[in-house]
């Protein structure tokens, strides 16, 4: 198999990096291209031998909460055309799941995380560096919703936690981390002609934004 085209799809939490990245994906696979969803998200380090009370204030918001060296050698396997074991996250324990899922590589890779572009180690696997970028007070919003619906979360532990270290974090790391991007999508999840440009682009075999 051919080397896989990997495109890294960052931006705030909230900003609509997931939504963008499951349209993308749509659209290719209309047009029968077999694509691969990651989410950095699933990197996140295990808190097994954390107590629950602990684990509700840890810093989710700094690089540190991630096993990026694992991406790295995951990211690396997948481009030599090697299977994976890919790690599942549980944002109700705050924890790994205990198992994880076999994954094999595909022509085009879709990663999709807060601190990609904060990590230069991991350029080289990237063909194509994307920012989502909203607004801080969308982004909120849109969180305090989804988190609410569907990660467990009371309308005042989303609020807090923001105030702590969502905002502060994305101030110093995810802002910062734009200016490494090919490409930046205002908006996010529903930005259709964003969709359109950047799947065309794949469509026509094109690999690198140079
Ligand atoms: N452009 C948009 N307009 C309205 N809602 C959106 C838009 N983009 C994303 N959303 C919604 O906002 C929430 C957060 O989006 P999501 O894609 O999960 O963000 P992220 O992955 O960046 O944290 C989701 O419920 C999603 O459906
Ligand atoms: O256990 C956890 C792990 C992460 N979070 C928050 O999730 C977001 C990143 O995910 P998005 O899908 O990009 O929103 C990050 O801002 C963490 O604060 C969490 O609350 N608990």
């Amino acid at each position: 198999m051919q080397k896989p085209i990997i495109l890294a799809i960052s931006g705030a939490s909230g900003s609509g990096k997931s939504l963008f990245t499951q349209n993308l994906a749509l659209k290719l696979r209309q047009h029968e291209r077999e694509v691969l969803v990651l989410q950095e998200d699933h990197y996140y380090k295990a808190q097994d031998h954390v107590e629950m009370e602990e684990r509700v204030s840890t810093n989710y918001d700094h690089p540190d909460a991630f096993e990026h060296d694992l991406l790295n050698q995951q990211l690396q396997e997948l481009n030599a055309g090697n299977s994976i074991e890919y790690p599942r996250y549980c944002y109700v324990t705050h924890t790994r799941l205990p198992d994880f899922e076999v994954i094999s590589p595909a022509p085009i890779i879709i990663l999709e995380g807060i601190m990609l572009l904060t990590q230069i180690q991991l350029f080289d696997q990237f063909d194509i560096k994307v920012f989502v970028d909203t607004p801080l007070d969308v982004c909120l919003m849109r969180r305090m919703l989804r988190d609410t619906q569907e990660r467990g979360r009371s309308i005042s532990s989303v609020a807090k936690q923001y105030e702590a270290t969502v905002k502060p974090m994305y101030h110093k790391f995810i802002e910062p981390s734009k200016t490494f991007a090919d490409l930046i999508v205002p908006h996010g999840g529903e930005n259709l002609l964003a969709v359109d440009v950047v799947s065309s682009y794949l469509l026509e075999g094109k690999s690198k934004i140079a």
